[in-house]
């Protein structure tokens, strides 16, 4: 998590590998492998505390997924208290889902919080290609320049105006620079762009696409991951990679996606530095 008047200087956060990165015209796996294994431990470490304003369906789910990776959650949209907690916390998620009006209003008290306290924010516009409402809101937010913005290829096309289908990576890496934000867009393969760098994560598992409130979890890791990795792509790239490679294990030990739901938060709480280094397909 970020740092606090008091707190022992950590130098060791951004060791050489953003310089490795930055530099590199090709990805370097193993550096971005090991960068990623470098959050998972801070995570477990730091245990940071990880405010989500999101959907009634993906709550519970969500919290779950967040203390089984080592993250505190909280969840209130509550007008008298989301600023104390969006302040007290090390981040914060913004999910459009269920988007009735005092998450709307809790949105906004949230992101001024996130702001004023210098606290990375990410955002999920669920379903914001299904009413004109939800991408107003979508558009607003993106303005205030989340950390990182999650959502799947059908919500990019409507975010963008651009068309159906998979996105080239010219124009994922041009919404990317153009909102400054980095852009997390999830399906069979992740791929993650700040306008400059870009991974492509092949991890994971068919049924996790048939659990409800899986991306919106995969959303939450992501700020978890934000709340203790400064450079947003690492961050975006750590919270899929972890998520994918988790599922794939719990996908040995499960029939079908209501087992999955269970075993995967089995397997993101023994998720270590092995698991990483063996299963993870980061291009
Ligand atoms: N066919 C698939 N193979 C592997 N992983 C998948 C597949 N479909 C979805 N996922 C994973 O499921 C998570 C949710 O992605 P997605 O279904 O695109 O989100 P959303 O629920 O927002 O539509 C992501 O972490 C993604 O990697
Ligand atoms: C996460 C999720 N999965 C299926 S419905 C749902 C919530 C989305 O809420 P809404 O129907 O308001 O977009
Ligand atoms: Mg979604």
């Amino acid at each position: 998590m970020r740092s606090r008047p008091g707190d022992p200087v950590d130098h060791a956060v951004s060791l050489d590998r953003s310089t490795v990165l930055d530099g590199a015209a090709v990805l370097d796996g193993a550096a971005v492998l090991d960068g990623v294994a470098d959050v998972l431990a801070r995570l477990r470490e730091r245990r940071p505390r990880v405010h989500c304003i999101t959907n009634t369906v993906a709550q519970a789910f969500t919290a779950n997924v967040l203390l089984a990776a080592g993250a505190v959650p909280s969840m209130t949209h509550s007008a008298e208290e989301v600023a104390a907690f969006v302040g007290s916390a090390d981040a914060l998620l913004v999910n459009l889902g269920t988007l009735d009006g005092e998450r709307r209003a809790a949105i906004d008290l949230a992101v001024d919080a996130a702001m004023a306290n210098a606290r990375p924010w990410v955002l999920d516009p669920v379903f914001v290609d299904r009413s004109p409402l939800r991408r107003d809101v979508a558009a607003g937010l993106l303005v205030r320049r989340p950390a990182v913005v999650r959502l799947n290829e059908t919500e990019f096309a409507s975010l963008a105006a651009a068309p159906a289908g998979p996105p080239e990576t010219a124009a994922l890496a041009a919404f990317a620079a153009e909102a400054g934000s980095v852009v997390a867009l999830t399906g069979a393969t992740d791929r993650m762009t700040d306008g400059r760098r870009l991974a492509g994560v092949a991890n994971g598992h068919r049924w996790m696409a048939r659990i409800t409130a899986m991306g919106c979890a995969g959303a939450a890791l992501v700020a978890a991951c934000l709340a203790v990795e400064d450079d947003a792509w690492l961050a975006a790239v750590a919270g899929h990679v972890v998520l994918g490679v988790a599922a794939e294990r719990a996908a040995v030990v499960s029939s079908g996606p209501g087992s999955l739901a269970v075993a995967i938060l089995d397997a993101l709480s023994d998720l270590d530095s092995k698991d990483l280094h063996e299963r993870a397909k980061v291009e």
